[in-house]
């Protein structure tokens, strides 16, 4: 590790400032990150960040903020890394998320990080990039913009980093080689901060199976409800009609796919956050503010992948069909709104 990495972030919400936060602190990269909302707001004055792990900043601004994502071919100096933390939304986000981050990629050499939840997030990525390494990076974190360029971050952060299983690659052991060593560079990077933790991950699909079992369930509940995770736990009947047998669900199409998880995980899951808290899931915020939610990713993916084997997902099937609703009625008002 002889030089600063070059790093583009893509999405300075919730988790991508607290990324680029880990990587500026530890020193051993410099972040340029691409913002929208809140790009007057962190130019003229920085970020103010609530952090557990980092206590109270204000005015933290990453190496670059820019506005817009940068042509490479443009004399722009390649990027090490492209770093994806805005939300994955395929049902309703054009030009797609690889054609939006394409101007940035230098072929063969950029690694896309996609610090995103959910299943099947990879593979458009993969085709459209086959020469480039794409990484998963799975946040464990909670962290939310409470307005424009103020970030609470309620639970510490936490990254796994790993390869997407190889596909669309000519070379796959090659590949897999240089996929390895990339994760592990990245995870150096992140890690030199010494305030957060950040691991290699070495089977990416089970982990992010393990992850669903919260997102496809708490998440929508959450949004739908306009509970918080720690008000599910309290609400009569809310855990034992709707919660875990959602949660089952999700473990049995993880146990078909080959990735057994104990009944176990669904309580731990459900307890991770002391109930104080009040973590409020994405999912719920994206509610709340009007944004389009995470529902292909998180719920039509486990879905479709129980369809392929057969398997029914009911209880699934009625929260992805309630958020696609959500889903209609947020982007008729976002269409109004452009319209004035
Ligand atoms: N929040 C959390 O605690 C956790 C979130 N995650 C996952 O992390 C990912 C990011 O979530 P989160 O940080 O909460 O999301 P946020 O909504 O807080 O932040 C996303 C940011 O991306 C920006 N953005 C979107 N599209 C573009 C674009 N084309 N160019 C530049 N900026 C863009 C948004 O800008 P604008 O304001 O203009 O829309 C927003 O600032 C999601 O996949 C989520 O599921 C994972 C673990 C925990
Ligand atoms: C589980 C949680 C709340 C934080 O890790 C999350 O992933 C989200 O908010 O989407």
């Amino acid at each position: 590790m002889q030089r600063q990495a070059r790093i583009l972030l893509i999405g300075g919400g919730g988790i991508g400032t607290i990324v680029a936060l880990n990587l500026e602190r530890g020193a051993k990269a410099r972040v340029s990150a691409v913002l929208r909302s809140n790009f007057e707001t962190v130019t003229r004055f920085g970020y103010t960040i609530h952090s557990v792990d980092h206590g109270t900043l204000s005015g933290f601004r990453p190496g670059e903020i820019l506005s817009a994502i940068p042509t490479v071919s443009d004399g722009v100096e390649p990027f090490d890394y492209i770093i994806c933390t805005m939300k994955n939304t395929p049902d309703v986000t054009k030009p797609s998320l690889p054609e939006l981050i394409r101007p940035a990629v230098t072929t063969g050499r950029s690694t896309i990080v996609l610090v995103q939840n959910g299943l099947g997030i990879q593979d458009t990525m993969m085709e459209a990039f086959p020469s480039n390494v794409v990484l998963s990076g799975i946040s464990l974190c909670g962290s939310t913009e409470s307005s424009p360029g103020v970030i609470h971050q309620i639970v510490p952060d936490e990254l796994l980093v790993g390869p997407f299983p190889a596909t669309h690659r000519p070379d796959m052991q090659q590949y897999e080689e240089r996929a390895i060593a990339s994760a592990t560079d990245f995870v150096a990077r992140y890690s030199a901060s010494g305030k957060t933790s950040c691991h290699f991950d070495a089977n990416v699909p089970m982990s992010r199976w393990k992850k669903l079992v919260y997102n496809a369930t708490i998440n929508p509940i959450c949004a739908l409800t306009g509970l918080d995770a720690g008000e599910i736990r309290i609400c009569p009947g809310l855990l034992d009609h709707l919660v875990r047998p959602a949660m089952r669900e999700i473990l049995i199409l993880a146990n078909a796919h080959g990735y057994v998880l104990p009944d176990e995980l669904m309580d731990e899951m459900i307890e991770g956050d002391p109930i104080e808290l009040h973590v409020e899931p994405s999912m719920l915020v994206d509610k709340q503010r009007t944004q389009y939610l995470e529902v292909e990713t998180l719920l039509g993916a486990p879905i479709r992948a129980g369809r392929s084997l057969n398997i029914e997902t009911p209880i699934l099937n009625m929260l992805y069909y309630l958020c696609k609703g959500i889903q209609y009625k947020t982007q008729r008002m976002i269409s109004e709104r452009d319209k004035n």
